[in-house]
């Protein structure tokens, strides 16, 4: 045992002091104190110092410049701690960790954990055993005895052998907040656990990354996904594979690259508009409930029409899914029908005609649907593009759908003015036959009748559909989303995540207990879970955050300001990291459940408390998450043995096989 820094000198509610009687001892802020009693260690807080000098202040300041005045006055320091936890059966192989309810006794010798110090290492270990709970656990961080100010002085303070193990398919459908200043480490951290799981565990985790900047998707040697793909391909226990989704505008740019044997796949490409629903477009938009009914109900007009409409099956699956549902395509068919339909059906004339006048009828208006024109192009970053047709001798506009800078790709039905008016004909003809309206519009292409020649009917790489597949069949998925503009990616995101939950929730309890959970990482998810965001009932963020926990569905949560979030969704994370921050009322929060405020503003990169009611003990724990640059150095050197050992084996095989060979050929 190292030598004693201090004696407990007073109690006061639920802090102790202690006075200090190390010289070479200077008490620092978060840093971890134990006592020793008979078969327990009782672990002390430091969130505060106390010192003066027991003299006038003016004798001091008077004498300063020629010496020191004060050479032989005793000076008082004390540290100011609260009671961290008890650890009781030091000496067992199940050691009991409590929150101490009584304080050591007065003058009780006082100790600081050093790592290297065999006492300190044999408590941290007894903690980090007893706080783990039941289960199939990954270490994801190490305990920590106080706070490194600078990288050199991690060695002081971090216990590399004990770490805090968690079983994150438990604690993950019940949220993860990841919460801290720029800069505190958020995103190394997630990652770092992210590769302490591909590494280690034995149960399988659909991790659904949301990369806004690109960060989780780089290749290159070291990088976030040549790790993963390395610590995947390390795991004997578990069998999954992880794709990166590269989303870009341009067709043609359909790259593939494979990592570590397949584990990690990069795609690029575009994505088929088919699979877009209104509801993906309205949650992006933050149209409100009413507005959102308008735009289904147009679109479920649309469809209906091509529904009745007599074009070829083929076409009309386009359109409709195979529950006759509009698919993303009328989505982009509203906007070129204002103006090549409605503009000619009696707008501002006594008498509505068409199309127009069945919506009319609906209460949807020219300057709704103009609006929504705008609301969708911005939106898919759609253009309009006019084409000009003949018609005998004269040249006639019609208007198109240009994709170029999207990457949503509508149908080359939709960019071609012929086939265009082909199904627009057809859905002027069904008016009639379904709203029994007869009166059609003087539209300019009405006289067309050239055949067209579109082969391909549907374009785009992805579907939202097969991406959902793969996420529900276990794959780790990445959306890498930096790529394409901020309103595009939204809808995809969107798009994904309210199949994922809609797919879930008709599954049933039973069969979704046999499913791995799916953690959503999202940098951004806490601006949809604002105040004013998660009133609207097509928040699919906010849904999760109430209801995924019974459909496995678990949100990760990275923030700088986790008071952002509305208060009772935010009680719906049961998972809290608290990194570095300066926020009051951040500090404010998590000092409500009992992470010492005081220390939160000065903790180092990836320093934090780790808050969860599946440890064993219900209290925040100190802990330092490696960045997952920190385990790339053990991680390439188990990589590259394990990769010798194989090509060895497949070496020794093979000359097997050749001896074989050779004694069979020298028997005959
Ligand atoms: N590959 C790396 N090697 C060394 N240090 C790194 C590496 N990547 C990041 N860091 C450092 O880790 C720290 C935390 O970075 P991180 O991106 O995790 O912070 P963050 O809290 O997510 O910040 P932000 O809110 O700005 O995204 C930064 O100071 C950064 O310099």
């Amino acid at each position: 045992m190292s030598k004693p820094i201090g004696l407990i000198y007073s109690w006061k509610t639920d802090h102790v002091e202690v006075v200090l009687t190390r010289e070479n001892y200077r008490p620092g802020i978060g840093d971890i104190l134990y006592t020793k009693q008979n078969n327990r260690y009782v672990l002390l807080q430091i969130v505060g110092f106390e010192g003066e000098l027991p003299i006038g202040s003016g004798s001091i300041v008077k004498d300063l410049e020629e010496a020191p005045p004060i050479y032989s006055a005793e000076t008082s320091m004390y540290a100011n701690a609260y009671l961290f936890f008890e650890i009781r059966n030091i000496n067992s192989e199940k050691p009991l960790v409590i929150k101490p309810y009584q304080p050591p006794p007065l003058n009780t010798p006082v100790y600081v954990l050093h790592p290297k110090d065999p006492e300190s290492e044999k408590i941290m270990n007894l903690l980090s055993k007893g706080i783990t709970g039941e289960g199939e656990t990954v270490p994801i961080g190490w305990l920590r005895s106080g706070i490194a100010p600078a990288k050199e002085l991690r060695e002081e303070k971090y216990f590399t052998n004990a770490p805090l193990n968690l079983d994150l398919s438990l604690s993950i459908p019940k949220h993860f907040l990841v919460a801290g200043q720029t800069g505190a480490g958020k995103t190394t951290s997630v990652m770092g656990i992210i590769i302490q799981w591909a590494r280690n565990s034995g149960k399988n985790i659909a991790w659904l990354i949301i990369d806004r900047h690109g960060e989780y998707s780089k290749t290159e040697n070291n990088g976030f996904a040549d790790l993963l793909a390395k610590a995947l391909f390390m795991n004997d226990k578990l069998e999954v594979k992880a794709k990166i989704y590269e989303f870009t505008v341009n067709e043609g740019e359909n790259r593939t690259k494979s990592l570590s044997k397949d584990t990690v796949v990069l795609l690029s490409g575009t994505m088929n508009i088919s699979s877009i629903s209104v509801y993906d477009l309205a949650n992006v938009l933050d149209l409100s409930p009413d507005k959102i009914s308008d735009l289904e109900e147009t679109i479920d007009i649309i469809g209906s029409l091509i529904k009745a409409s007599k074009i070829d099956d083929a076409w009309k699956r386009v359109f409709l899914n195979e529950r006759d549902e509009p698919t993303g395509q009328v989505i982009a068919l509203l906007p070129i029908l204002v103006d090549n339909v409605f503009r000619y059906e009696g707008i501002g004339e006594q008498k509505k005609k068409g199309i127009y006048r069945v919506l009319l009828n609906a209460g949807i208006d020219i300057r709704k649907l103009r609006t929504y024109r705008r609301l969708i192009l911005g939106t898919l970053g759609l253009s309009r593009k006019t084409a000009i047709v003949r018609v005998g001798e004269a040249s006639k506009p019609v208007t198109v759908i240009n994709d170029n800078s999207s990457v949503f790709k509508v149908s080359p039905l939709l960019k071609d003015p012929y086939s265009l008016i082909m199904i627009m004909k057809a859905m002027v003809n069904a008016v009639s036959e379904v709203y029994n309206i007869r009166e059609k519009g003087a539209y300019p292409w009405l006289g067309i009748n050239v055949k067209p020649e579109v082969t391909v009917i549907e374009s785009g790489t992805f579907s939202i559909d097969k991406i959902v597949e793969n996420i529900n069949n276990g794959e780790t998925v990445i959306l890498d989303v930096s790529k394409i503009p901020l309103g595009q990616g939204d809808v995809i995101v969107q798009s994904i995540i309210r199949r994922l939950f809609e797919s879930r929730m008709g599954l049933g309890v039973d069969r979704i207990k046999e499913l791995p959970p799916i953690a959503i990482v999202s940098e951004e998810a806490p601006l949809y879970l604002s105040p004013d965001k998660v009133r609207s009932p097509y928040n699919v963020f906010a849904r999760i955050a109430r209801e995924g926990r019974k459909f496995g569905l678990g949100l990760i949560a990275i923030t700088q300001l986790a008071t952002q979030i509305e208060r009772q969704i935010l009680a719906n994370f049961n998972t809290i990291i608290a990194l570095r921050t300066k926020f009051v009322s951040d500090i404010n929060y998590f000092s409500n459940i009992g992470i010492p405020g005081e220390t939160l503003t000065s903790l180092g990169d990836r320093e934090g408390y780790l808050y969860t009611p599946d440890l064993r003990v219900k209290e925040p724990i100190p802990i330092y998450i490696p960045g997952y640059f920190e385990l790339a150095e053990d991680l390439s050197r188990e990589y590259l043995e394990k990769i010798r050992n194989v090509k060895e084996t497949e070496k020794k095989a093979l000359t097997q096989i050749f001896k074989n060979i050779e004694e069979e050929d020298e028997d005959i």
